[in-house]
């Protein structure tokens, strides 16, 4: 090759300018700004042993965490005069360079280091050259960390109850893990990929970590929303990671939670790009495919939406099993209660089956909630054992939060929200398709000003279009009763309406509830739509088809609305007597609330000095409309009231 000397001059000096224009440009960026925390983030920081490094700086405290993504945080020692007057800060484990240490000159450094940030910046350029990528130079400085978790889970299948379905079909998944060479003698396909399908809380992670635990694998775990939040261009990478540490140690299981975040569509407000999730979905599909037969890795997946996900997930070779792990049963959540309640003292009275029973509708993480909510309470109150009554009262803190008794609220508005409740206890306990009502509330809850409980006898698969037309009219009750009382409405029923108004779309346009409409569906909202397709709400219907859908919801709410009407004014006297009793007592329940729907109802005290000034009517007494009254039992939480909640004092 001949050598031209004035040409290679030119290009050194172009590479020195572009070598500096890239250090310039691209270091300030590739090492992260300092972001500022408060003193409190680094007690909390430092007791969690996240800290790797302190150093002061005159007043500002540097610190380098340990977390997968090491990053500069920093703070000011305000007026302390050392960083170990901070109250609550933790030292342990924490390298901690000395105080006034002011340390290095950076400036000194930058200056001395100039040539070798040139000759770096030039071979770095000509790195970035050869790849062809500029994307490249970007990466530059950017920490590998691991993204991914691992351990050995001591899980066993015994901590999991309630789905025994499920465990008994990914017993066999555990069985190949352990004695691979049984099956593969038989020529039996081995399964790569399991997706385990069930509402929050039901247990996936948890019986993941128990297969791992049976098996006595090691378990490597990501979530897919942590892929969907890493930086742009990492998500693949870090699936080859994970799936190259994983090959290292197989047998083992990877466990990826919320496979849906990087396999659904678009603008699902979870930040991160289109490209990226597709990547990180391609790359998962790449390194299943890649497996070799003889690769003893599971890959375990979790989703509580199985309809948005990508049908390439589901073909063959890939989570082609599935495993549904479903709300668990009265059994169920008995065993699971009792799973729970191991090394915490119970008093005599602690009945596990009847708290099973007044939990309909809890998922095992609920259960598991409610039994450590119990003991805290009982440690609360400095009891040596855990009382029924705790356990009692964590069922609703469970539902809808704690109470917040000390919440201010007037006499006008407590009234208001007494009618408001009593409406919707009365409206339920009148109609036969209604679940029970079992208690009635107007303190404060969580978001809620109030809430009435209602609890089904029993565990239901599959509603009927009466119990949704009381359901709606119940809905309407709370409102109404304002409406009927005071004259006036509030903001309180709010999220009655929204609630109303979202089952009677969807009896009309999912469940085929509607005479007019017919027996189809309406519309379908996600598509099964991935890896590059765009996704729209799908609309399969014409104009004319939309009004009359309108149309139908109307009138489903009217006829709910019609009907609450009747009943309340109907049994106008009844709903004063129970809404003053609420006032008075805040709470009813049990056989008080029995007797207030069921007894002759007294004439009104005196001159009513409530709004309910009006001809009182002898009223119809209020048979009970479902007389298995005594024996119903006290099931499934209740749809707390948060429409009552956030009601602003009403304009009166
Ligand atoms: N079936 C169950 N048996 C016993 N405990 C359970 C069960 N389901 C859930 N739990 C308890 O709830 C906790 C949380 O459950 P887990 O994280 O496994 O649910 P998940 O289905 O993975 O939820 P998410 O979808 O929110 O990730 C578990 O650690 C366990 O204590
Ligand atoms: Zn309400």
């Amino acid at each position: 090759m001949k050598f031209n000397w004035r040409r290679t001059t030119i290009a050194y000096i172009v590479m020195l300018i572009v070598s500096i224009a890239v250090f310039t440009f691209f270091l300030p960026s590739a090492s992260e700004q300092p972001v500022e925390i408060s003193q409190t983030q680094l007690v909390e920081l430092s007791q969690q042993h996240q800290i790797e490094k302190i150093s002061i700086d005159g007043d500002q405290i540097n610190i380098t965490t340990n977390e997968a993504i090491p990053r500069e945080l920093f703070t000011y020692k305000e007026s302390l005069t050392s960083i170990y007057d901070i109250p609550g800060f933790d030292p342990t484990g924490i390298e901690i360079s000395p105080v006034g240490n002011t340390g290095i000159d950076w400036g000194a450094v930058f200056i001395n280091f100039i040539p070798i940030l040139i000759i770096g910046g030039i071979i770095i350029f000509l790195f970035s050259q050869a790849r062809g990528a500029n994307s490249q130079a970007m990466q530059f400085g950017r920490s590998r960390a691991k993204m991914f978790n691992v351990d050995k889970p001591t899980n066993t299948f015994s901590d999991v109850a309630g789905v025994d379905e499920a465990k008994q079909e990914v017993e066999e998944v555990v069985e190949f893990l352990k004695s691979r060479e049984k099956f593969q003698a038989l020529g039996a396909r081995i399964p790569k990929g399991v997706l385990l399908i069930g509402y929050p809380g039901t247990g996936k992670t948890l019986l993941a970590r128990a297969i791992a635990g049976e098996a006595g694998v090691p378990f490597f775990s990501i979530s897919g929303s942590e892929f969907v939040e890493m930086f742009v261009g990492v998500g693949a990478s870090r699936v080859r990671d994970l799936f190259k540490q994983a090959k290292l140690n197989a047998p083992c299981i990877i466990f990826i939670d919320e496979i849906d975040a990087v396999g659904r569509q678009r603008g699902a407000g979870l930040g991160g790009s289109h490209d990226e999730r597709e990547q990180t979905l391609n790359q998962i599909l790449v390194e299943m495919d890649g497996f070799e037969s003889n690769t003893t890795i599971i890959v375990i997946a979790a989703t509580n939406r199985p309809d948005v996900l990508d049908p390439a997930l589901l073909r063959p070779g890939r989570f082609d099993r599935r495993v549904v792990l479903d709300m668990p049963d009265l059994n169920g959540r008995h065993q699971i209660l009792q799973i729970h309640a191991k090394g915490k003292p119970l008093a005599d009275n602690v009945n596990l089956e009847t708290l099973a029973k007044q939990t309909i509708g809890f998922s095992g993480a609920d259960l598991s909630n409610l039994m450590n909510e119990g003991a805290i309470l009982a440690a609360r109150a400095s009891k040596k054992v855990i009382e029924m009554s705790d356990l009692e009262e964590s069922i609703d803190r469970v539902i809808a939060g704690p109470e917040r008794k000390n919440r201010k609220v007037n006499q006008h508005e407590k009234e208001i929200t007494a009618y408001h409740e009593a409406g919707h206890a009365l409206v339920a306990r009148m109609l036969p398709s209604a679940d029970p009502v079992h208690k009635i509330t107007i303190v404060a809850r969580g978001m809620a000003g109030g809430y009435t409980k209602q609890l089904p006898s029993e565990d239901r698969y599959i509603a009927t279009r009466s119990q949704f037309a009381a359901k709606i009219a119940i809905f309407m009750g709370g409102r109404l009763a304002e409406e009927i009382v005071f004259d006036e409405m509030s903001t309180g029923a709010s999220q009655d309406f929204k609630e109303a108004t979202n089952l009677a779309k969807k009896m009309v346009t999912s469940y085929g509830m509607s005479e007019k409409l017919g027996p189809r569906t309406f519309g379908s909202k996600e598509e099964m739509v991935f890896l590059g397709k765009e996704i729209h709400e799908q609309r399969d219907y014409g104009e004319k088809t939309a009004d009359l859908i309108d149309q139908e919801v109307e009138a489903l709410i009217q006829a709910g609305y019609q009907l609450a009407k009747t009943i309340l004014t109907d049994n106008r006297d009844r709903l004063r007597y129970i809404a003053e009793r609420l006032v008075a007592v805040e709470t009813l329940e049990g056989e008080e609330l029995e007797k207030l729907f069921t007894e002759p109802v007294p004439p009104p005290a005196e001159k009513d000095t409530s709004a309910v000034a009006s001809v009182e009517k002898p009223e119809k007494v209020a048979e009970p409309a479902k007389t298995k009254a005594k024996a119903r039992a006290k099931n499934r939480p209740a749809d707390p009231d948060p429409g009552t909640a956030a009601a602003p004092a009403p304009a009166t």
